[in-house]
């Protein structure tokens, strides 16, 4: 296809879809389209626990043991025999008691020998930690009693199970400890351990890669002619989406040509599970995204989403792969990235949704802010606190702009405003949507 064939191809509002195409479509509509493009992958990996934070589970796991394994005690002091019976209820004496202390159980420990006269012990000496014996039900901490001469006094009455950790309180033997889809952080990895797991089924690492589109684009530290800027959205995506959990590829900035566009995508078409483009989305005469996609021989799902900024959004497939095209704005592409790419990362990699596009409700504006009903709007936002009536207030970041990444860096999260909503007054419900960069990223998981 020659470059004038190629700008014949569906451009502007024209995308190649099954709805309206003048309509732009609801933010949740289009989360839910771009995660329908994206199929899990298969496969699994046996990683060792060191390699494991933040790789997805594969398969389930179980603990083999109970957890913990068995009863101990919670306290350094002494553990009494069941038949040590010093509870004023049962004898109807009251304290203090003075008991013999003959044996020692430490953490790891044998534990202490059977008298050889075959006389049952009153009181031992018991470390944290260490097993509890047949015939002791209770463990007086050493706080609690007196000890001297190899006998301890009791002024308390400690009760049944008192300090005792019992097996299988925290899980029992055959408890799931890990679900599929979980992104494996420390917490996981401490259970994984004390269940005995040395390694684990992970995903293999989702393969994703990111171009940007734009003739003025020059990398950092190169200089830069009249007119050119350096390409701050790669750099940005590339490090939005390094993680344990994917393996990235830098596909490098297009020049604003159709054909280095379409030659571009049809290269990286299929390789990759997720791709990502930035530039060209639009309608100018240089937005060449749209044709060179359809020349490339993808199937455009739909364009356009009623959001601020970031409006032109590219969603579709090609050869294998889902594939992104957001704005070239820099706010917008970061948003583009929050609201899509998180969620499309989400369902290649089994998991199940995370924060909803329009973001935690609760919230209430700090300030008053000018919205015309139509798109829903993400401003960069930080909390500040608590409102009268106890509702956390949001302040927002300096003048919106898809353009502006001061505001963008001094914030922690995107406060949004309703679609729907005209001019928001101070103590207006806002969303709130944290960045994912801040937070623990992919989230949820299926059983
Ligand atoms: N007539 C219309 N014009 C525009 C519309 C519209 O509906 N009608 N939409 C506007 C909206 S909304 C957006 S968002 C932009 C997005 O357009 P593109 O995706 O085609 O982006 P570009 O024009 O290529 O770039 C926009 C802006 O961002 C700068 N940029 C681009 N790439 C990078 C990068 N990698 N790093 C840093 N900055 C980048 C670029 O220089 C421009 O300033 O279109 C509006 N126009
Ligand atoms: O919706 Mo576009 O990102 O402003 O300016």
């Amino acid at each position: 296809m020659t470059p004038a064939d190629i700008s014949r191809a569906p451009s502007g509002n024209g995308c190649v879809c099954d709805r309206d195409p003048g309509r732009l479509l609801d933010v949740t509509a289009a989360v839910a389209r771009a995660e329908a493009l994206c199929v899990p992958v298969g496969g699994v990996e046996t990683v060792p626990l060191a390699d494991a934070v933040g790789r997805i589970a594969a398969a389930r796991v179980t603990t083999p043991y109970p957890m913990p394994g068995f009863d101990h005690a919670a306290m350094d002091g002494y553990a009494l025999s069941s038949h040590a019976v010093t509870s004023s209820a049962v004898t109807g004496a009251s304290g203090p008691w003075v008991l013999p202390v003959t044996g020692v159980a430490t953490a790891g420990g044998p534990g202490p020998a059977p008298a050889a006269d075959g006389t049952r012990p009153h009181a031992i000496r018991i470390l944290t930690g260490a097993a509890v014996p047949a015939g002791f039900d209770r463990v007086v901490a050493q706080e609690d009693c007196t000890s001297t001469d190899g006998r301890i006094m009791l002024r308390r009455d400690p009760p049944i199970g008192a300090h005792i950790r019992r097996a299988g309180e925290d899980a029992p033997a055959g408890t799931v400890i890990l679900l599929t889809g979980t992104r494996i952080d420390a917490r996981h990895i401490a259970l994984l351990a004390i269940a005995g797991h040395a390694a684990v089924p992970v995903l293999p690492r989702l393969r994703v890669a990111v171009m940007t589109l734009g003739d003025e684009l020059v990398p950092p530290g190169q200089p830069l002619g009249p007119g050119r800027i350096h390409d701050s959205n790669r750099p940005m995506l590339l490090a939005l989406l390094a993680g344990p959990s994917t393996t990235l590829t830098d596909l490098g900035a297009i020049p604003d040509q159709a054909a280095a566009a379409r030659d571009a995508i049809a290269a990286a078409a299929g390789r990759f599970d997720l791709i990502l483009s930035t530039g060209g989305a639009s309608v100018g005469d240089r937005d060449h995204l749209k044709p060179a996609f359809v020349a490339a021989g993808g199937r455009i799902d739909s364009w356009g989403v009623a959001i601020k900024p970031g409006k032109p959004v590219m969603l579709g497939r090609i050869g294998g792969s889902a594939f992104l095209g957001l704005p070239g704005n820099p706010v917008a592409a970061f948003l583009g990235h929050e609201l899509f790419a998180t969620a499309m990362l989400r369902r290649l990699s089994g998991q199940t949704a995370g924060v909803p596009p329009t973001g935690h409700a609760g919230h209430v504006s700090g300030s008053a802010l000018p919205h015309r009903p139509g798109r829903t709007e993400y401003l960069p936002a930080r909390p500040d606190g608590l409102d009268p009536a106890g509702r956390p207030v949001l302040r927002i970041m300096g003048q919106s702009s898809a353009a502006r990444l001061m505001p963008l860096a001094g914030a922690t999260g995107f406060a949004v405003v309703d679609a729907a909503a005209g001019d928001i007054q101070p103590g207006d419900p806002l969303g709130w949507l944290p960045f994912s960069c801040l937070s623990s990223g992919l989230q949820g998981a299926r059983p």
